[in-house]
């Protein structure tokens, strides 16, 4: 059983601003026991419903989506599973979880599995779908994570701007085609180009067994993320790779006993294999569809904008 207490390993701010790694973020008996309650619960994809299409194999709690309509299919406000409901605490009690928290949180909790070959192709998670916080738990193999900047539109007088939200927002209800990153519109972050501009065009993060990847504000909105099909990772040279609790510079340092898979990894090899790895994906979800239509949910509807123009 996974209960809501506090992690032991401090948490890894990465070179994206909004990207922070929480090494050890459950142990070893509570990653299998997620793993075990997970492999009892029925899978959709691979001719399932809901996702018959999908080749991953998922499993949607609180909320359902559709990857082919891209949309929340159906309101559904059962409580979680109680093998999810600790580590969902836990997640929601961290001190950069912005979305609000409690019963009426609209939380949705995705389990994805990857089985070595299967990846997930470059996306930003729809802002007008999903709240400001995603947290990505990984469980059993790691995995390579690879941030890339979201290249700017051209900017748009105010109107303008305002009838592409909207025609976002259709697209949203209606675009059938699963393929390339989902659109933004929402209550994105507004990140001043300058800002964006200082900041690396892409990242691969190194995702350890065990550890929760939160995604907010300027990793979250102007980055997409992708995690590659490749049966062998080939590490990417240190300075574009961020990896838990090693310093580019202390590569060939011993590793500290904290986190020996990261580091033994890191030192020894220069490329690792993919296994099964399963992630639970935690979000707040702000619209779902009604009648074909995306329509809010009450508890985001006085949600704030952040913006991050200093
Ligand atoms: O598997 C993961 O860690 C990420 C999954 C993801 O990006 C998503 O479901 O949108
Ligand atoms: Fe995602």
């Amino acid at each position: 059983m996974v209960t809501a207490q506090a992690t032991a390993a401090s948490p890894q701010p990465l070179a994206i601003p909004g990207l922070v790694l929480y090494p050890d973020f459950v142990t070893p008996v509570e990653q299998a026991d997620i793993i075990e309650q997970a492999d009892r619960a029925p899978w959709c994809g691979r001719g399932i419903a809901p996702n018959p299409e999908m080749h991953r194999r998922t499993q949607h709690y609180g909320f359902v989506f559709s990857y082919r309509h891209r949309k929340i299919l159906s309101e559904c406000h059962e409580p979680l599973p109680e093998f999810l409901a600790g580590v969902t605490e836990r997640v929601t009690q961290l001190p950069d979880w912005t979305p609000r928290t409690g019963p009426d949180a609209n939380l949705m909790v995705l389990v994805n599995e990857y089985n070595p070959g299967q990846g997930i192709m470059p996306h930003k998670d729809s802002s007008a779908i999903f709240g400001p916080a995603i947290g990505s738990l990984s469980l059993l193999s790691p995995c390579l994570m690879t941030f890339t900047k979201i290249k700017p539109k051209p900017m748009k007088s105010k109107p303008e701007a305002d009838a592409q939200a909207g025609a976002d927002m259709a697209r949203l209800s209606t675009d059938s085609n699963p393929t390339g990153p989902l659109v933004a519109c929402g209550e994105e972050v507004i990140v001043d180009p300058e800002v964006m501009a200082k900041l690396p065009d892409s990242i691969s993060v190194y995702l350890p067994p065990r550890s929760l990847l939160l995604m907010t504000g300027i990793g979250r909105d102007a980055y997409t993320h992708t995690i590659s099909k490749d049966m062998t990772e080939r590490l990417p040279p240190p300075d574009s790779l961020e990896i838990a609790d090693v310093a580019a510079s202390s590569l060939d340092k011993p590793s500290p006993p904290e986190h020996p898979s990261v580091n033994a990894l890191t030192l020894q090899k220069a490329q690792f294999e993919r296994e099964r790895r399963i992630s639970l994906t935690f979000r707040t979800v702000r619209a779902v569809a009604v009648d074909d239509k995306m329509e809010a949910l009450p508890s985001h509807r006085d949600a704030t904008t952040m913006a991050y123009t200093k």
